[in-house]
């Protein structure tokens, strides 16, 4: 349980905030008091997701329609926000992925991701951090990975090779920026079912394997558990955290690549079988 004013007075600007994952954790910090600035590129998303979460908090939602993957954009919407009031924490959350063939290919396919993954990040970053340090003000950056920033992906390769420089850029400026009071610190979730990612990356034809098989913990990440995560790393209850990943997955990585899997579903019939 959290103090229900753990982030109150916290300006805090999340994109991709409008789905998914991102209004899950936009909506956990509107409960803790925030005010939130919820961006992404379609602005009837934005705006319904902003009332809703308004509706049912009572604390105030702007939206900001911007493409990340555009570093005009990005500055001139970091621009507008500040005129307001300056951003406290910024959460990477935007992303394209999709499940394709590496040597298939183009090199559009290819820049789609690694522009709004790994170049949106670094633009809204940038743009926050500039601000923070010639203020003189704190701030905090929380980017959302996933496991394959820790070990690759197939098929899913340039969201692997864009969420690998993300977490460079993360323990990176923790050094750079900490003196200037800027944490940042990043999150690696395992699989958390939303539409934007099943709709990418989960067909019909990939729902059939059991999950014990896969997830250690034989579930799915709930959309509170991650939200409550990325709650505590950017409340200022973990102040002395930065240049960290944290990883949540139920247990996944650690399966490994060619893990042992199918020795998970073995019957005690098989083990005394191998035993005798
Ligand atoms: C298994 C369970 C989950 C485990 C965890 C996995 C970690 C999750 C990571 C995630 O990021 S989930 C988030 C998923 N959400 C999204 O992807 C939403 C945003 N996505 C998009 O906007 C699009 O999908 C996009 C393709 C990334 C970008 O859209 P945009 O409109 O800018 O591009 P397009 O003009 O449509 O396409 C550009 C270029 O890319 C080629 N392309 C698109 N899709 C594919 C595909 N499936 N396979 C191959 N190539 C693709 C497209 O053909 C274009 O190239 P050219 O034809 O012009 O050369
Ligand atoms: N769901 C999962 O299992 C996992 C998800 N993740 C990560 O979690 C995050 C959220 O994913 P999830 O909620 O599942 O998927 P969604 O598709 O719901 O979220 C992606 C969001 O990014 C926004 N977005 C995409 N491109 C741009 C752009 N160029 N400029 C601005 N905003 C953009 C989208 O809004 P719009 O289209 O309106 O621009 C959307 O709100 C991502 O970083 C993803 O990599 C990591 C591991 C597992």
């Amino acid at each position: 349980m959290f103090q229900p004013d753990l982030l109150r007075g916290k300006r805090i600007l999340v994109t991709g905030g409008g789905t998914g994952l991102g209004r899950a954790i936009s909506h956990r910090f509107a409960e803790l008091g925030a005010s939130l600035v919820l961006c992404g590129r379609r602005g009837e998303v934005l705006e319904s997701t902003a009332a809703a979460i308004a509706g049912e908090t009572g604390v105030p939602v702007e939206t900001a329609v911007c493409d990340v993957r555009s570093g005009e954009a990005v500055d001139a919407m970091v621009e507008r926000l500040w005129a307001t009031a300056p951003i406290d924490i910024l959460i990477n959350n935007a992303a394209g992925n999709f499940l394709a063939r590496t040597h298939l290919l183009s090199h559009r396919a290819v820049d789609a991701v690694l522009n709004t993954v790994l170049h949106g990040t670094a633009y809204c970053t940038i743009a926050c951090g500039k601000r923070w340090i010639e203020g003189g003000r704190p701030g905090t950056v929380l980017s959302v990975l996933t496991l394959s920033a820790l070990q690759g992906a197939p098929f899913t390769v340039p969201s692997a090779m864009a969420k690998a420089g993300v977490l460079a850029m993360t323990k990176s400026l923790a050094v750079e920026w900490g003196r200037h009071g800027i944490r940042l610190v990043a999150v690696a979730p395992g699989p958390f079912p939303t539409p934007g990612a099943w709709q990418q990356l989960m067909p019909e034809d990939r729902q059939t394997a059991p999950l014990a098989r896969s997830i250690p913990l034989g579930r799915y990440g709930e959309h509170a558990e991650l939200a409550n995560l990325c709650t505590f790393l950017v409340s200022d209850q973990a102040g002395y955290i930065t240049g960290e990943a944290v990883v949540i997955d139920g247990g996944k990585r650690h399966l490994g690549g060619a893990g042992p899997s199918d020795l998970l579903e073995w019957t005690d019939e098989q083990w005394g079988k191998l035993r005798s």
